[in-house]
């Protein structure tokens, strides 16, 4: 079968916080992959393995333009902690402490915070359009069940988050299987990341993430931002919030004034690679 990319490709592993990324880098070499070769590397017994697969292209706006895969192959316009590592890689190509990173959500800046790197993800989306909903609600408080679960929140950060504020054991129980149910309700025409969030203070969440396109995984940064945006709108916290996931900690805070999330925590590289796309590209067909 003719392959249009067949050289080995380098690329870059990181991850923050364990949701983790393959970057290859097209500004010089262009490079476009079918959902099937992105699902044939990102999986994680045959593949490279990874939570989102990371395209760099050349930007006029920005430093550099980032489009994102999910594991499954779908296209995204946000990942929070694959913003910041693409942060913390072009501000080591720079000696720079300041990124600008294009997504197709927007212009998003970074800079290093302590030993991590954090990133204005920009406003929250908090009308139901925004989500989008496939009918009107009240994004605060979605009327909303299933099973055990119910009264979630709903918030754009780029991507589409639902966020149950529950932590009984029942429902901590039902998560796991109605989690990726959930993502596919008919209510979420673009499907939905889904979260399950415990208050344990006013200024520290605890979270469990379903993401869309790519299941469970160990950190999500936009999770992290649309869980305390809910959080803080139904006075459960300030608008301020360590956000411990099953990978570590972020820190998220709403500028609520300035209309703004800003997500900071680790941003690491595990290791370079590179791979022969066109034995994927044939697997992917096959
Ligand atoms: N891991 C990400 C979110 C990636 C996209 C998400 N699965 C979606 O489909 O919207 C993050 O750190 O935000």
């Amino acid at each position: 079968m003719a392959s249009t990319n067949s050289e080995r490709r380098p690329f870059v592993k990181m991850h923050g916080l364990g949701n983790d990324f393959v970057v290859f880098d097209a500004r010089q070499a262009p490079l476009a992959l079918s959902d099937a070769t992105v699902r044939a590397l990102a999986d994680r017994h045959t593949g490279i393995g990874c939570d989102q697969l990371i395209i760099l292209r050349a930007s006029d706006d920005a430093d550099v333009a980032m489009e994102i895969r999910n594991a499954d192959g779908s296209t995204v316009a946000a990942c929070g902690n694959a913003t910041r590592c693409v942060a913390r890689l072009v501000m080591g190509e720079r000696g720079a402490e300041q990124a600008v990173i294009e997504t197709a959500a927007g212009l998003l800046r970074a800079h290093g915070s302590g030993a991590g790197v954090a990133v204005d993800m920009g406003p929250p989306g908090l009308d139901w359009q925004d989500i989008p909903l496939a009918e009107a609600g009240d994004t605060r408080r979605l009327d909303f069940t299933r099973g055990a679960l119910g009264d979630p929140g709903a918030v754009s950060m780029g991507n589409p988050h639902l966020v149950f504020f529950q932590d009984d054991a029942v429902a901590v129980q039902a998560f796991e299987t109605l989690a990726p149910q959930i993502e596919r309700d008919p209510l979420f025409p673009e499907r939905i990341n889904v979260s399950l969030a415990r208050v344990d203070a006013p200024d520290a969440l605890a979270l469990t993430v379903w993401e869309r396109g790519a299941g469970f995984t160990r950190a999500c940064g936009t999770a992290a931002c649309a869980a305390l945006v809910a959080a803080h709108r139904r006075g459960l916290t300030g608008p301020k919030a360590r956000v411990g996931l099953p990978g570590g900690m972020l820190m998220v805070t709403w500028d609520v004034a300035g209309d703004s999330v800003i997500l900071a925590g680790p941003a690491d590289l595990s290791f370079f690679g590179a791979v022969d796309l066109a034995a994927y590209e044939i697997e992917a067909a096959a």
